[in-house]
């Protein structure tokens, strides 16, 4: 009878694609409007910056939005013998202001950068001067200007129980006419290091382009042109990929701060600005309106998508880092999930790339939409990086059986995304003795897996989506 057909049968295979295609271009969608950086101007009062911004010179320092009082930088001259103070921008009509600013320059030591556990100076990769935290001071702190509270919202999206605790890491001098940092990642000092914040203070230059990728997508920090008058800030995640284009001209300040997750516990600070609600975002609509289908996962299921930023998902306290310190787009597909009150957890999975799947199985082609290119294990939990010994023959299952969780899921999971390849972590090392004894390293990606309910249990979720 027509009344029982559309509510209580499974979809056919071809609806059932076709709403995992909603799923994946609502995803896609939201990844590729995701945040990934993010930045702002601070005018110095007194300057022409700071009337065409506010207006007026009275805004109070501590108020985002308003503007800061010409910032001084301390530091130990490089003789030991005395300190040194350089306040920013110049003061022009001040004849020894440039051979402070020379001085200054002359007293930063070359700056090198991570390359593996190594320090390597190369100036064709990068030519900057460093001060390290010990050498210097400045009278700037990013809380004043409201910039963690913004950082927050923009790529933590204030949830509730995450806030942003930052670490004064550097200061750098990138000259003209060749001062440059080509491509790299930032080495984490922390697990909990979610991304970095550049504070560019007044001092002119041209070119200096900062850079950020992630995913295909780019953002340049033009500070060119406000460089003069203007503090100019960028936060981007850890794992984002950056370059500063060559300095052809003048100064290029900067000073670094790590960001890091605060392990505080749950709600035990007040949110710094309005809390983020998952029900607002698209991507919830999205879901509800898929899983208000009855017919679809019609007797439960699992759906899984892969996080599109990197994580020390294999370290030892990995288990503390994450779902806590997710970043982006990630973060949002995770709260969505979580909003519909449905069992969600970030899970590390293994692709085994030389198998061939048995594509017999009808019931498991059913369920799955992103074809994963091996075979899939998927961990019970975060599972630290370890290495074993003594396998014959290369059997990767019978390290997994014996080392590594793994979890059976009554169903296969439905793989909405397929995994980006940056973003995996070396899961294991193990010695095989075959005919010659060799060394294989297994990597794991991590995922966004999600339980969905049968859809006599899923009515109520639904219902109460429905009501959102
Ligand atoms: O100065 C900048 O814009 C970025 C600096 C940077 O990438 C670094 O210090 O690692
Ligand atoms: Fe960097």
């Amino acid at each position: 009878m027509g009344k029982k057909k559309g509510s209580s049968s499974p979809l056919s295979r071809i609806a059932f694609k076709a709403f995992c295609d909603q799923l994946n271009q609502a995803v896609r969608s939201q990844n590729a409007s995701a945040s990934f950086a993010c930045g702002g101007t601070i005018p110095i009062k007194g300057t022409e910056a700071a009337k065409l911004t506010s207006g007026t010179e009275k805004a109070t320092k501590g108020k985002p939005g308003s503007a800061s009082s010409p910032v001084n930088i301390f530091w130990d001259c490089k003789d030991g013998s005395r300190g040194g103070k350089l306040t920013l921008p110049l003061d022009g009509s001040k004849d020894d202001s440039n051979a402070k600013l020379c001085g200054f320059v002359a007293d930063c030591e070359p700056a090198g950068f991570g390359r593996g556990q190594e320090a390597v100076m190369d100036p064709t990769y990068r030519k900057a001067g460093k001060l390290d935290t010990d050498h210097f001071m400045t009278s700037f702190h990013p809380a004043d200007f409201g910039i963690i509270g913004n950082v927050e919202q923009v790529l933590c999206t204030n949830w509730s129980c995450r806030r942003i605790r930052l670490e004064l890491y550097k200061l750098n001098v990138y000259s003209g006419p060749s001062g440059l940092f080509q491509s790299h990642v930032d080495t984490p000092r922390s697990k909990c290091q979610i991304g970095s914040l550049v504070v560019c203070l007044p001092s002119p230059f041209k070119g200096g382009n900062l850079i950020v990728r992630h995913e295909g997508r780019e953002i340049d920090f033009d500070w060119e042109q406000r460089s003069a008058d203007t503090i100019q800030w960028a936060a981007f995640y850890s794992d984002c990929e950056h370059e500063i284009k060559t300095i052809t001209e003048g100064e290029r300040i900067t000073v670094t701060y790590n960001l890091y997750v605060t392990d505080e516990p749950m709600n035990t600070l007040p949110p710094s600005g309005p809390i983020f609600d998952p029900k607002t975002l698209p991507l919830y609509q999205d879901f509800k309106n898929v899983l208000q289908i009855p017919g679809f996962l019609k007797t439960g299921g699992t759906l899984g998508s892969f996080c599109t930023h990197a994580y020390p998902h294999t370290a030892d306290d990995a288990y503390t880092l994450l779902p806590r310190g997710l970043k982006g787009a990630d973060l949002v597909l995770y709260s969505v999930l979580k909003a519909f009150g449905i069992k969600v957890k970030v899970l590390p999975v293994i692709i085994q790339k030389d198998f061939s799947p048995n594509n017999s199985d009808s019931d498991d082609e059913y369920y799955e939409y992103a074809r994963l290119d091996g075979k899939v294990y998927i961990g019970s939990y975060l599972t630290p990086r370890f290495s074993a010994n003594n396998f014959e023959d290369d059997p990767l299952s019978k390290v997994l059986d014996e080392y590594w969780p793994e979890q059976t899921f009554e169903k296969p999971i439905t793989w909405i995304t397929h995994p980006s390849p940056c973003t995996s972590q070396e899961a294991m090392s193990y010695l095989a003795y075959g005919n010659e004894p060799s060394v294989h390293e297994v990597y794991s990606y991590a995922a966004i897996v999600a339980i969905i309910p049968p859809w006599t249990e899923r009515q109520e979720i639904v219902q109460q989506a429905r009501n959102n």
